[in-house]
């Protein structure tokens, strides 16, 4: 699903509103009855509904919204800024309708606290949408700060009011705080980054029906990894094939006391699919190794750490998990590095070794894919004011390098030579623990050795993993999920695709 500015999402609704030949009012209508229906779906059994209502499109849907919860028997109370009735077309249309339903309450922002808010009511910010375009301040400033107060379910319509879509918002605005946001056709930049993501709770997207044509014929650089990719991007295993066909990954991990990083990588490398796998580790892992994980072959590559990588014949590798940073393996990891020809994973320590020898890193094969965590990427390129400005110096980065740069997260980034940003939604908190990234790097190495290019195995691999976690997270509590809990559910994921 492509990822769109505001200003590229307000094209789209003018140009469906002209090929569709329908009056605006009309998708403000669609807007307010996908709002509608979800609000039922979710909270059909909550009684008081309170919205909050802008003098822009915003406010418009809110205005609607109000009008078909009241038909819907909730008990409706609106309230906007009574002083400033300027509003827009439509919601001036849709704010005179409401008007004419006398058991709807219409209010001022100021009379909020008169009013008694229950835990289980629902509080509806409808004040600004994507047309925000300076920090909320007076009348509206104090009512969010109320709102943010009340303890009730939070729900903000398209985007949190006081967030800006696109881009990171200056730490004094004033913004809502949502339990869920309830947003129109398309994910916003604000959802998907730390800073922002926070204020945005849940995340429901509705389709209101934009043209197709008109989505397709607009170009954005960045996507949402969705399931229609997976399935475009997904190969089939052939029926008459053998081991030979899926390719030889090597995995190179593991130190004294860091075996776990090697196994998990491992284990994950033999579950994605990797017709071989072979490990080097050092020989302190050998029967650690062995025992855990049969199906791989070891090679010893050092006593308690690597000292030496010999590749069997087609090696396709990923290295870093667990290998420590000792000065002979850094001399080894960087002898090694320098001369590969073909696209490896590169993860963790190996990562960290580059970040104290930065030469290396035009040595590295053209579409390697990197995978740091926020920590590791400041080591390899340096700091950034927030992750917005992150992206934008992977960005550069990555075709500089001719690299894919894989930017963990909440929100993961693969960020690509061709400058284009894919951004993952699964996963999930449970996955924020130690091992989790040697399991990633396992099914990289894995799917890269199935010769998917170097960007759909980011792709995929990065997706997947997340999907597994979210699996798992399903049977056990993100709290006590275990990095070989992923690897368990990397096969009911490909089921998933599969059906
Ligand atoms: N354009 C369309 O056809 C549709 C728009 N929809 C809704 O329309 C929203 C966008 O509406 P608008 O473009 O009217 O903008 P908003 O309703 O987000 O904001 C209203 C106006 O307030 C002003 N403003 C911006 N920041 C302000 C601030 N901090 N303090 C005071 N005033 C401020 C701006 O002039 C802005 O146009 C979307 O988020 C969505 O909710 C939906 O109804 C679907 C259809
Ligand atoms: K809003």
């Amino acid at each position: 699903m492509k990822l769109f500015t505001s200003e590229q999402i307000l094209k789209i609704e003018e140009e469906t509103i002209k090929i569709e030949k329908i009056h605006s009012l009309n998708l403000m209508e669609r807007a307010a009855e996908a709002l509608k229906s979800q609000i039922i779906e979710d909270y059909k059994n909550c009684e008081k509904v309170f919205i909050f209502c802008g003098n822009g499109n915003n406010g418009g849907d809110g205005f609607a919204l109000a009008r078909l919860l009241h038909y819907e028997f909730f008990n409706v109370k609106i309230f906007c800024d009574l002083e400033n009735l300027n509003f827009k077309e439509n919601a001036k249309i849709n704010f005179n309708d409401l008007k004419k339903i006398k058991d709807i309450s219409i209010n001022d922002f100021s009379e909020v606290e008169k009013f008694k808010i229950d835990k289980n009511d629902l509080v509806i910010d409808a004040l600004f949408g994507i047309g925000l375009n300076r920090k909320i301040e007076g009348k509206s400033g104090e009512l969010v700060n109320i709102l943010n107060e009340i303890n009730a379910i939070k729900i903000a319509v398209d985007i949190p009011s006081g967030l800006f879509s696109d881009e990171i918002t200056p730490d004094d605005f004033i913004i809502f705080k949502a339990d869920k946001t309830v947003s129109f056709q398309f994910w916003k930049k604000a959802f998907l980054y730390p800073e922002t993501g926070k204020f945005c709770g849940e995340i429901k997207i509705l389709d209101i029906g934009l043209s197709h044509k008109i989505i397709d014929s607009e170009i954005s650089r960045n996507f949402i990894i969705d399931d229609i990719l997976i399935i475009s991007i997904y190969k089939k295993r052939n029926d008459f094939s053998n081991k030979g066909n899926f390719g030889n990954s090597v995995i190179i991990a593991g130190s004294h006391g860091k075996i776990g990083a090697a196994v998990l990588a491992t284990k994950a490398a033999l579950r994605s699919g990797s017709g071989l796998i072979f490990t080097i580790s050092p020989e302190c892992g050998n029967f650690i190794l062995q025992t855990s994980a049969p199906e791989a072959m070891f090679i010893n590559g050092g006593e308690n750490h690597i000292t030496n990588i010999e590749l069997p014949k087609n090696a396709v590798c990923g290295i870093g998990p667990g290998l420590g940073t000792d000065e002979e393996t850094e001399k080894c990891v960087l002898n090694f590095l320098k001369n590969q020809t073909k696209p490896l994973v590169i993860d963790a320590d190996a990562l960290n070794i580059i970040s104290k020898n930065k030469s290396i890193l035009k040595s590295i094969p053209e579409n390697s894919i990197l995978t740091p965590h926020p920590k590791e990427f400041e080591r390899l390129f340096g700091i950034t004011q927030n992750s917005f400005d992150r992206t934008d110096l992977a960005l550069k980065m990555a075709k500089e390098l001719k690299l894919i740069i894989v930017l963990k997260d909440h929100h993961t980034q693969i960020i690509t030579p061709q400058q284009d940003v894919f951004y993952n939604i699964t996963g999930n908190s449970g996955m924020a623990k130690g091992g989790s990234g040697d399991v990633l790097t396992g099914i990289l190495t894995s799917l890269l050795s199935q010769k998917y290019s170097s960007k759909n195995a980011a792709i995929f691999g990065v997706w997947l993993h997340g999907k597994a976690g979210d699996f798992a997270a399903e049977k056990s509590s993100k709290e006590s999920l275990l990095p070989v809990d992923l690897i368990k559910k990397i096969g009911k994921v490909f089921k998933y695709i599969q059906d």
